[in-house]
């Protein structure tokens, strides 16, 4: 896939990133997330660990933000020498948070904590933070505010930075594309799913309408190639035939993407598949709209949090595993059938390469050496993991597998059905 990268996308480092979470939504990008990689950090295989990691990276974050305010205000040597053991007054060492002061300058002791600051989010009563992949206009941006209406949407340059972001608490969710009903699953999505520790909490889908986004006085005639999305393009493949447009299509990061890079490069020989509500932000005439091949095209994404929600039986429910077998595909049938006993319909199954054991050999001295492929075997089933079919069943799967994961039992998407018409 091609990167155009937009001109106005810095990749920024930590401390951007901590400012600007604040200010408003600069993307974030894989460069300032990497600034902590996973192994530096030193996550544990416990849930424990992890958090503690969480814990000491969030008091780095302060630490280094209480450190370059202190640089502002020429505090660099006082500070050095108070961790150096002088000057071990408890002002210095800043044990109680600068806020905490009385008007005569005495810290206050530290405030105890309350039910809501233990409540997962929104955190300290600000906005809940949702990090999406893409530039303000992607369609991942507007099932961020489906999913969590008023939250402060985090663009983020991939979906990467998106479980980064998370993980590091820089936001309290994520929000991302896992298959659509035209061009399939989101298979980046599926593998990172597993290589990341947080909780899938919620799904939603959402109606995608694609507009064809040109600059103002851009014709048809004047068009050499269309830009978006992968899968914006193959959800659009059919009726950009019909168009007349066969001209070449490249595949970006992003649809909104696409379309801030025709207008910031003043494009006129290039149109952007991109939602109707990026080509008001970047300046684009829509020269078709609903372009998508099916007018009930619908993407499905995934709400990811560090915690699981606790599961229920009072509404519609929706469990999601993934599960490998050291003796590959041939128990497929048997984990199926665990769920088929119960009468627990399944809505999808992805497999993908094992990547830590894609091929298993099997040697046959008479003909020789076998090569199988191994895949690891995603689920998605209809019941809440506080059913007791939905525990039977997993008892029983866990039986057959050598590796079993519960990636979230959480509520179905049950919003009424609007799929939008096509107008080109
Ligand atoms: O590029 C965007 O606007 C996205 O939000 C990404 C994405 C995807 O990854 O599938 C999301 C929904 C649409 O199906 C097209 C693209």
């Amino acid at each position: 896939m091609q990167t155009l990268s937009p001109p106005t996308s810095n990749a920024l480092n930590l401390n951007h990133v901590i400012r600007t979470r604040r200010l408003g939504p600069t993307r974030l990008s894989v460069k300032c997330a990497y600034a902590f990689e996973p192994a530096s950090y030193g996550v544990g295989s416990s849930r424990a660990d992890w958090q503690s990691s969480c814990a000491i990276l969030a008091s780095k974050v302060v630490s280094q933000e209480q450190a370059s305010s202190a640089d502002k205000n020429g505090g660099t040597a006082d500070h050095v020498a108070s961790v150096n053991g002088h000057k071990a007054a408890v002002s210095d060492f800043q044990l109680v948070p600068i806020g905490n002061l009385e008007a005569n300058n005495k810290p206050l002791p530290p405030k105890p904590l309350t039910i809501s600051d233990l409540s997962p989010a929104p955190m300290h009563g600000s906005k809940l933070r949702v990090a999406y992949q893409g530039v303000p206009g992607a369609y991942s941006e507007a099932a961020a505010g489906k999913a969590y209406p008023n939250c402060e949407a985090i663009p983020c340059d991939q979906f990467e930075v998106a479980f980064q972001a998370v993980e590091l608490w820089i936001a309290d969710r994520a929000v991302l594309p896992v298959e659509n009903s035209l061009g399939g699953s989101i298979h980046r999505n599926y593998d990172l799913l597993l290589r990341h520790r947080l909780h899938i909490v919620g799904e939603v889908q959402l109606p995608v309408h694609h507009c064809l986004l040109a600059l103002p006085g851009v014709r048809k005639e004047f068009l050499t190639r269309v830009i978006s999305h992968p899968q914006a393009l193959s959800q659009c493949e059919h009726t950009l035939t019909k168009l007349g447009l066969n001209v070449a299509r490249e595949a970006v990061d992003d649809t909104a993407g696409a379309a801030e890079f025709v207008a910031a490069n003043n494009l006129r020989d290039t149109a952007a598949i991109a939602s109707a509500r990026a080509a008001e932000l970047y300046g684009l005439n829509v020269m078709a709209d609903g372009i998508q091949d099916d007018p009930s095209n619908v993407t499905r994404f995934v709400m990811l949090a560090r915690e699981p929600i606790i599961p229920r039986t009072d509404r519609p429910f929706k469990t999601s595993i993934v599960f490998a077998h050291d003796k590959g595909t041939s128990v497929l049938f048997k984990v199926l059938s665990a769920f088929a006993f119960r009468n627990i319909s399944l809505t999808k199954i992805e497999s993908r390469p094992h990547r830590n054991r894609p091929i298993r050999l099997v040697d046959d001295a008479n003909v020789g050496t076998a090569k199988h492929f191994e895949y690891l075997f995603y689920v998605d089933f209809e019941a809440s993991m506080a059913e007791v079919r939905a525990q039977n069943a997993l008892a029983e799967v866990q039986e057959f597998t050598s590796f079993l994961r519960v990636l979230g039992s959480y509520p179905m998407d049950m919003t009424p059905w609007t799929p939008s018409s096509p107008r080109h």
